[in-house]
């Protein structure tokens, strides 16, 4: 296809900085047409998550059918997903549309702290979802919650990344933005042999929001583009860390990234 299609399926953030939102921005500024099946609607500002109301079954399954039936996508791309019942349906759609590019961001909870994934739905996206995962991308958190072990330095990370492997994900990004390794942001890629290290420059500053999703969401776009996974996160690193160096400073909490900044540089 000249153009390449991806397909978000996460949560809509009303600040406009991650979710959806953040999607599709990013996915428009690295020249893939975007398209969106929302899981929840989320009323949300730089300052936190002041409301989660959550999608029924059957409007999240219409639209990914909508979606499959006539626009079929060169990538996949899950955020929030909510509680174990949306995870069971997305692993079954995967499987029913023979989707072999999924880029899964683990979303689990806010910058604000607020959570964005029920408890008992942690099992189900390990059980379902990870065996069908090209692409999984979680941050330090969420890998900790993934593995049940403590992931903080590289070593840690790297046997994390080999677990994850294990239960499913063809290749694991570990986020590198909650780390504590000083200046640096050093991200973890590990394709089931070797480990490739991203690292950037730590950017002091806590307009943060929305970066892990904007990271994925790059990953996807040049995954749909038909790059490699390596070729994917080295420019999703690029993209991520001009976002964050040219900051908008939006609103009194966490700000979103700047989603032009990679292709304004
Ligand atoms: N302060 C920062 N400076 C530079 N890069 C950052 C910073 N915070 C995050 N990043 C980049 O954004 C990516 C996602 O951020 P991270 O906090 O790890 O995930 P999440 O937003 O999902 O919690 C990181 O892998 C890193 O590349
Ligand atoms: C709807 C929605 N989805 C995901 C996130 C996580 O954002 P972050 O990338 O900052 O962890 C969010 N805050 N809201």
């Amino acid at each position: 296809m000249k153009y390449a299609r991806a397909l978000t399926i996460a949560g809509s953030d009303s600040g406009g900085g991650a979710g959806i939102q953040a999607d599709l921005k990013t996915f428009q500024e690295l020249g893939v047409f975007g398209m969106s099946a929302l899981t929840a609607v989320t009323a949300q500002n730089t300052l936190g998550v002041h409301g989660v109301y959550p999608m029924s079954l059957e409007a999240l399954e219409n639209q990914i059918d909508a979606v499959a039936a006539d626009l079929p996508p060169a990538a996949i791309k899950t955020g929030m997903l909510f509680n174990s019942d949306m995870i069971e349906l997305v692993a079954r759609k995967v499987k029913e549309y023979d989707w072999n590019q999924v880029v899964i961001d683990p979303v689990m909870v806010a910058k604000g702290g607020q959570s964005l994934l029920q408890e008992e739905a942690v099992e189900a996206l390990i059980e379902q979802l990870l065996p069908l995962s090209y692409v999984i991308t979680p941050n330090l958190p969420e890998a900790e919650a993934l593995v049940g072990m403590s992931v903080q330095t590289i070593e840690d990370r790297k046997l994390a990344a080999k677990k994850l492997h294990q239960k499913g994900a063809r290749h694991v990004v570990i986020k590198g933005g909650h780390g504590k390794e000083g200046d640096q942001v050093i991200d973890l890629l590990f394709d089931g042999e070797n480990f490739t290290e991203f690292e950037s420059q730590r950017i002091q500053t806590k307009h943060t929001h929305g970066t892990g999703c904007t990271y994925a969401a790059a990953i996807t776009a040049e995954i749909a583009k038909g790059k490699s996974v390596k070729d994917a996160v080295n420019t999703a690193k690029q993209f991520i860390q001009a976002a964050i160096e040219h900051t908008l400073e939006f609103g009194e909490g966490h700000g979103p990234t700047n989603h032009w900044a990679y292709n304004e540089k």
